[in-house]
């Protein structure tokens, strides 16, 4: 979407990306000239990654670097060197992704204090820990930086089963509009996007494993049925974290093919066939007939 080189000259830091999402939305990040450190707590599938992104076939020649950090994002002495590292590496940092999640779906009956914890702790406790030691960076060295965060639709609406994730989600965009409020004065921004289903194998095997996968079709309730494809979500993502989106904070933006407007009152009416609406708009004329005369 970007023109080339859109991003060339900034340095982003991307949570979770050696997987998923943060993965795909890495690769676009370099094509577009951004150099990014990703991070996440297994080395090994970080700098496969790294590996994989800087030797693919189509990579441009000016496309930015990778660098690969081991780090948990619960924990604050990992954050603070995933910022020294990439400052030492690349200059600066000009944007951050959080991406990193846990989750799984469950009865929340069926959960365990840790169970709750493990999710909240990785999706909340991740997202205020790395904004806030990105923003002090940003703020003591007068930089306009950028967070993206990753939510989901369900961090506004709720959702059952997965309650530990649509707390700590709901948590985190909260944080998001409250610190747009609160550092615009810096020219600091802070938006987030609200995907529904892109498939990955992360969330699919928590989230849409079998036997639930055999027997739903996760496309039927989306007006558009289909899935995200990962392209369309980094070209918003990128979009987001370039300055083209400079005047843009606080924002949610939902990217699920309509998923959401699922509640809405009538929707389940695209089961009725033609045939159907025949009858049903000669029943509704003959009351409309039958209320005039009624008035007569
Ligand atoms: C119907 C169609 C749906 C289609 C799909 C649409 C999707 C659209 C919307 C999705 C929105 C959000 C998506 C996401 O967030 S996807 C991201 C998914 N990726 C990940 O979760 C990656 C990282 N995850 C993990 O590493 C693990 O899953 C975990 C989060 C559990 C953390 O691992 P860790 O090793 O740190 O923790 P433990 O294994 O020790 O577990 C901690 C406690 O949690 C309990 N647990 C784990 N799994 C379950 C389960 N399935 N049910 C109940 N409890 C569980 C575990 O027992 C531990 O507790 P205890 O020690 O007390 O037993
Ligand atoms: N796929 C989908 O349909 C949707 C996804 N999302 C969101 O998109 C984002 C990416 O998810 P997706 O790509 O699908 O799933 P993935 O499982 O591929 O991504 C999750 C990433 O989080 C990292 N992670 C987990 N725990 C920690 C931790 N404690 N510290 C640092 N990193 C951690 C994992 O790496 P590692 O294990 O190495 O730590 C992994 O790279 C998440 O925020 C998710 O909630 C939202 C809506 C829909």
């Amino acid at each position: 979407m970007l023109r080339d080189g859109a991003m060339r000259g900034k340095t982003i830091i991307v949570t979770g990306g050696g997987t998923g999402l943060g993965k795909s939305i890495t690769r676009y990040l370099l094509q577009l000239g951004a150099n990014v450190t990703i991070c996440s707590r297994r080395q090994a599938v970080l700098d496969e990654t790294a590996r994989e992104l800087m030797s693919e076939p189509d990579r441009p020649a000016d496309a930015g670097e990778v660098l690969a950090i081991q780090c948990d994002v619960r924990n604050p002495a990992e954050i603070e060197q995933v910022i020294s590292q990439t400052i030492e590496k690349f200059g600066k940092i000009d944007g951050l992704l959080n991406n990193s999640a846990g989750n799984f779906i469950s009865p929340t009956e069926r959960l365990s204090y840790k169970a709750f914890d493990t999710i909240v702790d990785i999706v909340l406790r991740g997202t205020y820990y790395f904004t806030l030691a990105v923003g002090k960076y940003w703020i003591e060295n007068s930089i306009p930086g950028v967070v993206l965060n990753i939510s989901t639709t369900y961090a506004s609406t709720g959702s059952g089963y997965v309650v530990p994730s649509a707390v700590a989600k709901g948590g985190a965009l909260i944080m998001t509009k409250s610190l747009a409020a609160e550092w615009g004065k810096y020219g600091i921004r802070l938006n987030a996007i609200a995907p529904g289903p892109f498939p990955t194998k992360g969330a699919w095997d928590r989230l849409f494993p079998e036997p639930l996968a055999s027997v739903m079709d996760p496309t039927k309730r989306i007006p558009l049925k289909r899935v995200g494809e990962h392209g369309e979500l980094a070209n918003l993502a990128a979009y987001l974290l370039s300055d083209y989106s400079g005047f843009i904070t606080g924002e949610t933006v939902t990217i699920d093919g309509g998923e959401v407007l699922a509640a809405g009152e009538f929707n389940h009416l695209e089961q009725v066939s033609s045939e159907q609406w025949d009858m049903i708009e000669q029943s509704i004329k003959q009351a409309n007939r039958a209320s005039k005369k009624e008035g007569q």
